[in-house]
C-alpha cells in the first residue's frame, strides 16, 4: 500500500535525523567529506599511475584531466600538435577522468586497429553517443564484452552487410548511375542549390537501397531532417568545450531527471523517437514494396527494410535493432556522402589546374556524346587519382568515427593502451603527415600516381584511412567509393566548376579550404562558386541521360506519410500513449496519462 510505504519512508527519515542529531551535523558533513576526499585521492592515483605508464601527454588534473585545455573548436588538430611536441605518434589526453588515445600516425594506425583487429573491434562505453542514443541496439556504437556480444555484433555486421557489403554493391550500381544522371542535370538547371542537390542524390541512394522509395526533391524533409540530427550527434561527439564531459566521467549523472542542467544541448537523445520513426518508416516501406506489381518488383532491388524484416526471427532481433539497422543506412550514409561531394566541389574552385587534367583525360577516353562509366575506369588512371585525392584532401569522418576501444591490456611502442580506454584514429593528421603526404593542404591527384615525386608509401592498399579500421571499418565503404566515384567522374566531365565571381566587380571570389565545420563529421562552410556545362554537346548529353534516369528511376518514386519531425507528437495524440523500449528493446506502448 501506498500509504504504508509513506509512513515507512518517514520513519526512516526520521530515524536519519535522530542520529545526525546524536552525532552532530558537523561531524557528519566532515564525514563526508573525509570519504570523498579519500575517494578523490585514490582516483587521482589511479589517473597518475595509467599516466606514467601510457602514452605521453599534457599533465591531467584530478576529475576534469585535461579538458580545460580542450580548444573551442576543431580539436584534431590540437592532437595532432600535441603529438609533434611530444614527437610520438601516439598521445593521450584526459577526457574527464578518462584517458583518451590519440592515434596521429598512418603506420601506428595499421599496426594497432588492423594488425591487432582482433582486440581492438570493441568500441568504449559512451554515454552520451551510445547509452543515451542506440546503445547495444545500434551497430555504430556496440560494445564487445564477452562473447555473448561477440556473437550479437557479428549478427549486426553480417545484416549490414547483406544490405551494403561488397557482395551486394554491384546490384546498386544502376541506382548510383542514374542518381548521379540527375544530379548532372540539377546542376544544369540549378547551379546555385549545388550542396541541395548532393545531399538529396545521397539521401536518395541509400532511401532505394533500404526502403525502395526515390527521394525525387532536395525539399523532402527526410533529407533536412536526417542531416541535422547527423550534424548534431556529430557536434556532441567532438570532445571539445560543449563535450558532455560530465555525462562520460560520471555515468550516473544519466540516470537524473532530463530538466537537469547537464543534459543541456542534447537534443532529443534518450527519447528514442528515432527508433519508432525508422520502424515506421520500414513497415511502411515493406507494404508499398508488397503492393507493386510482380514485374516492377523484379525490375528493382529488393529493399533492404525487406531483406532484413525477413531475417528478424532467425536471428531473434528486437524492433530496436530492427530499427537501427534501418537508420544507419541513412544515419552513416547521407552525410557522409553529400560532405564528401561538397569537398570535392571546394577542390575544384581551389585548385582548378587538376581539374583542367581530369577533363583532358575524360576528353580523349570518353568524349562528349556520353558521360563516364565504371567501365572507363581502367583507363582513367588520373581520374581514380583524382577520386582518391578528394577522400584523402578533407576527410569528412575526421577523427575516424567513433572510438575503438581494446577488450584486453595493450602495449604500443611499450606504452600501456588500459582496455576499455578510448582509442581514436585521427584522421586529419594521418591524412596531413607530411612524411606521407608532402604539401598535404593541397589538392594534387599525381600524388596518388606511382613514380610521381610526392607519391609515398601508405600502410595497407587504398592509400587513406577515410573509411576507418579493422573489424569496424566503414560498413558502406564499396558502397560510397563506387557513388564518390561515378558522381566525381561525371561532374569533372559535365562542368567547369570555378570560383564564384563577385558581381559587382567582376573579380573571382576566393575560397577559404579551411573553413570546415566542426563537427566529427566535417563539411566546408557555405561557398559560392560557379558552375557551367563544358560545351553544347555535353549539355544535350547531360539532359538526355537525366531525363532518361529519371524515367528509369520511376519504379522507385513514392511518398511517405511519415516525418520525423511530426512523428512523435502525432503518435502520442492519436494513441494517448507513448513508446517506450522494454528491457529487451523491443517496442512498447505506455499510457502517457
Ligand atoms: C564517404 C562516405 C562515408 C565515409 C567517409 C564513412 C566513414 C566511416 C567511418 C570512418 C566509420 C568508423 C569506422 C571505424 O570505427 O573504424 C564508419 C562506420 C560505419 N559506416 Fe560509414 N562512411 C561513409 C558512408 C557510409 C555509408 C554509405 C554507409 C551505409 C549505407 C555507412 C555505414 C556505416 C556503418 C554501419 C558504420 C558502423 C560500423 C561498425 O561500427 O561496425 N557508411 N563509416
Amino acid at each position: 500500500m501506498l500509504s504504508d510505504r509513506l509512513v515507512l519512508d518517514n520513519l526512516s527519515l526520521l530515524r536519519v535525523q535522530a542520529a545526525v542529531a546524536e552525532v552532530g551535523t558537523l561531524n557528519v558533513l566532515l564525514a563526508f567529506l573525509a570519504v570523498a576526499a579519500t575517494a578523490l585521492v585514490a582516483d587521482y592515483a589511479r589517473m597518475l599511475y595509467l599516466r606514467s605508464k601510457m602514452p605521453p601527454g599534457p599533465f591531467p588534473y584530478p576529475i576534469i584531466g585535461n579538458t580545460y585545455s580542450l580548444p573551442e573548436n576543431k580539436p584534431w588538430i590540437y592532437f595532432e600538435e600535441l603529438s609533434k611536441y611530444y614527437k610520438t605518434p601516439l598521445i593521450t589526453f584526459w577526457i574527464g577522468r578518462n584517458p583518451t588515445v590519440w592515434i596521429n600516425d598512418a603506420w601506428a594506425a595499421h599496426e594497432i586497429f588492423e594488425k591487432k583487429a582482433q582486440i581492438y573491434a570493441s568500441r568504449p562505453r559512451m554515454v552520451v553517443f551510445g547509452e543515451l542514443g542506440g546503445g547495444q541496439s545500434s551497430l555504430v556504437t556496440m560494445r564487445i564484452r564477452n562473447n555473448e556480444e561477440r556473437d550479437h555484433w557479428r549478427v549486426h555486421r553480417k545484416l549490414m552487410h547483406l544490405g551494403v557489403g561488397v557482395q551486394s554493391v554491384r546490384g546498386y550500381r544502376a541506382i548510383q548511375n542514374n542518381e548521379s544522371k540527375i544530379v548532372a542535370l540539377d546542376f544544369l538547371r540549378e547551379p546555385k542549390e549545388y550542396v541541395k542537390h548532393l545531399e538529396r542524390y545521397a539521401t536518395s541512394v541509400v532511401s532505394i537501397i533500404g526502403f525502395g522509395r526515390r527521394v525525387a526533391s532536395y525539399n523532402d524533409p527526410i533529407i533536412t531532417e536526417v542531416i541535422a540530427l547527423m550534424q548534431l550527434a556529430a557536434d556532441l561527439n567532438v570532445p571539445g568545450k560543449s563535450f558532455p564531459m560530465l555525462l562520460e566521467t560520471f555515468p550516473i549523472l544519466a540516470k537524473f531527471p532530463r530538466s537537469m542542467p547537464w543534459f543541456r544541448g542534447l537534443g532529443t537523445r534518450n527519447q528514442k523517437g528515432g527508433h519508432y520513426f525508422f520502424h515506421s518508416l520500414a513497415e511502411e516501406a515493406i507494404e508499398q514494396y508488397d503492393q507493386k506489381p510482380p514485374a516492377q518488383q523484379a525490375a528493382m532491388p529488393t529493399p533492404y527494410v525487406k531483406t532484413l524484416f525477413g531475417e528478424a526471427d532467425k536471428y531473434n532481433l528486437s524492433s530496436a535493432e530492427l530499427s537501427s539497422l534501418t537508420a544507419n543506412l541513412f544515419g552513416a550514409g547521407s552525410d557522409t556522402s553529400s560532405s564528401t561531394l561538397i569537398t570535392f566541389v571546394l577542390a575544384c574552385c581551389a585548385f582548378p589546374e587538376t581539374v583542367k587534367r581530369a577533363q583532358k583525360e575524360l576528353d580523349a577516353v570518353v568524349g562528349s556524346g556520353r558521360s563516364p562509366h565504371w567501365d572507363d575506369s581502367p583507363n582513367l588512371p588520373y581520374m581514380n587519382a583524382f577520386v582518391k585525392e578528394v577522400l584523402r584532401w578533407r576527410s569528412v569522418a575526421i577523427i575516424g568515427g567513433q572510438p575503438h576501444s581494446p577488450t584486453q591490456d595493450d602495449s604500443y611502442n611499450g606504452w600501456l593502451i588500459p582496455a576499455g580506454s578510448w582509442v581514436q584514429g585521427n584522421v586529419w593528421a594521418i591524412h596531413h603527415h607530411d612524411r606521407e603526404f608532402p604539401e598535404p593542404d593541397r589538392f594534387y591527384p599525381d600524388r596518388y600516381l606511382e613514380g610521381n615525386e610526392l607519391h609515398r608509401p601508405f600502410p595497407g592498399d587504398k592509400g587513406y584511412m577515410t573509411f576507418g579500421w579493422g573489424r569496424r571499418v566503414c560498413s558502406g565503404q564499396a558502397l560510397a567509393e563506387q557513388g564518390t566515384w561515378i558522381t566525381v567522374a561525371r561532374l569533372v566531365w559535365g562542368f567547369n566548376i570555378r570560383k564564384a565571381r563577385d558581381p559587382q566587380t567582376g573579380k573571382e571570389m576566393s575560397v577559404d579550404i579551411f573553413a570546415y565545420t566542426n563537427g566529427l563529421n566535417m563539411r566546408p562552410l557555405p561557398f559560392k562558386c560557379e558552375i557551367t556545362p563544358r560545351s553544347e554537346e555535353i549539355r544535350s548529353s547531360i539532359v538526355r541521360e537525366g531525363e532518361q534516369a529519371l524515367d528509369d528511376l520511376k519504379i522507385h518514386d513514392g511518398e511517405s506519410k511519415y516525418r520525423m519531425s511530426t512523428y512523435y507528437q502525432q503518435e502520442k495524440k492519436k494513441l494517448a500513449a507513448e513508446p517506450i523500449l522494454d528491457e529487451q528493446g523491443n517496442v512498447k506502448i505506455v499510457n502517457v496519462k
